[in-house]
């Protein structure tokens, strides 16, 4: 049998596959876009948007002890927007939000109160731990629903409070692959339809816990190509309709799959590679993985990990040593198109992002169509880091986010924050 180091494809193979397929048809699609489209109407409406947010903020601020399912994510939307657009927040309102989480926690565990409060994190491992399903998958709460999100949402917690171990991933792996479907995408649960959004959440867990290689990649890839849609922006599953909150979820899917390159070669002159790997072991917390570590080249720490599952892995080094990676991926997404479509007919002049025209704004749509926006413009960059390119930026190069940690959609530099208190206490 031909060894691992035997079977790297030529990237001649590699455009073979992607031109048999028409992975770049969406370049064709978009020739000359963005054309005739005035420079005011691609800026992006800063000031205004934080208004909107910071009215928000100012919404939830009286309410901040009431007890509502929607409000934590409430939280979420607002300040991770706020965080994209580089507006700091003041330490009343920070100190007020979490005291308001911190409330928001259940006697039994849930979402976690304030950071370094360890007996919750003790507590929410055991929640999550409670959560687990024997199918593999996670339930939303006690007695809800199992799902791909379920699954993300419990493993990507786990993996930047740094208590990711064996028992939260056992099976998980195996429960996201019954949800990838004949057309490539992932499910929200077995036996579904494809989604954007449980894509994403399929995909980033099946990357936090060291299995990616076990979905099939090039099949995922020929179903995301094809939800971009000549509106620009992209669709959540087939023959419905574009929607900006799709930005993130299938433009994110694009940013994780730019660091698992050298897997998709792998599976495309080995399809079985995955499978294989698989069978062969299973990583155990605690022993580092080879190549996880910062002392090895930095180009082949995560290609190492993924395609070579019988190593050992400390499953929380792997959301910090993904995005030191360099990425290996063409562009398989039109990232300037995708921007006109968010500062088009995503952004609303007043302040706000929509689903689409003729829609309203809300605090869940202007999250996920920053992120996607953000997501475009460091696309295309080798240090995610390093301000974007000057061509990278549809519009006055004043439009410029914070990038994110695609793997968590937090903006990097608050990760690397919470990565590094994390691994301390
Ligand atoms: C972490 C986390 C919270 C993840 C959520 C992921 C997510 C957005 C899942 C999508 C859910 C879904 C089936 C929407 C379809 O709605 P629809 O039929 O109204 O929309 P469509 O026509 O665009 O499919
Ligand atoms: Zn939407």
């Amino acid at each position: 049998m031909e060894s691992e180091t035997q079977v790297v494809p030529t990237v001649t193979e590699r455009e073979q596959w992607m031109v048999e397929n028409d992975v770049f048809h969406v370049y064709n699609l978009f020739a000359n876009a963005p054309r005739n489209v005035k420079p005011q109407l691609l800026k992006l409406r800063r000031e205004k948007h934080l208004e909107y947010l910071n009215g928000g903020l100012r919404y939830l601020g009286p309410s901040f002890c009431v007890l509502d399912a929607n409000r934590p994510w409430l939280c979420y939307w607002i300040l991770h927007s706020l965080a994209l657009l580089g507006n700091p927040l003041d330490a009343e309102l920070e100190s007020k939000t979490i005291d308001f989480l911190g409330r928001c926690q259940d006697q039994e565990g849930g979402y976690g109160g304030g950071p370094g409060q360890a007996s919750k994190i003790s507590k929410l491992y055991t929640f999550l731990l409670r959560m687990k399903h024997p199918s593999g998958g996670f339930r939303m709460h006690d007695g809800g629903e199992i799902d791909v999100r379920a699954c993300y949402t419990a493993i990507s917690v786990a993996s930047i409070l740094n208590i990711l171990d064996d028992e939260l991933v056992h099976s998980v792996g195996n429960y996201i692959l019954s949800c990838q479907t004949y057309e490539g995408g992932i499910a929200g649960e077995p036996s579904s339809e494809a989604h954007g959004g449980y894509t994403f959440c399929g995909l980033a867990t099946m990357i936090l816990i060291n299995e990616v290689n076990r979905l099939d990649l090039t099949r995922l890839i020929d179903w995301l190509v094809f939800r971009q849609g000549r509106e620009c922006g992209f669709q959540g599953r087939t023959n419905k309709l574009v929607d900006g909150c799709y930005s993130f979820w299938q433009g994110g899917s694009f940013a994780l799959l730019r660091r698992v390159g050298s897997l998709i070669d792998a599976q495309l002159v080995m399809p079985d590679a995955g499978e294989h790997c698989k069978v062969s072991g299973t990583p155990e917390q605690g022993e580092i993985l080879e190549g996880t570590s910062s002392q090895v080249d930095k180009t082949s720490q995560f290609r190492q990990g993924g395609l070579n599952a019988a190593c050992r892995v400390n499953y929380n080094d792997i959301g910090h040593s993904f995005i030191t990676t360099s990425p290996l991926l063409e562009p398989l997404f039109n990232s300037s198109a995708l921007q006109q479509y968010i500062l088009l007919c995503s952004q609303v002049q007043e302040g706000g992002l929509r689903d689409k025209p003729g829609k309203s704004r809300d605090y869940y749509h202007t999250c996920y169509c920053l992120s996607g926006l953000s997501v475009c413009q460091y696309y295309q960059s080798e240090d995610d880091e390093a301000p974007p390119s000057r061509s990278a930026v549809l519009g006055p190069y004043s439009n410029q986010l914070e990038p994110v940690h695609p793997l968590f959609n937090v903006v990097l530099k608050q990760y690397y924050e919470a990565h590094e208190f994390f691994r301390r206490h």
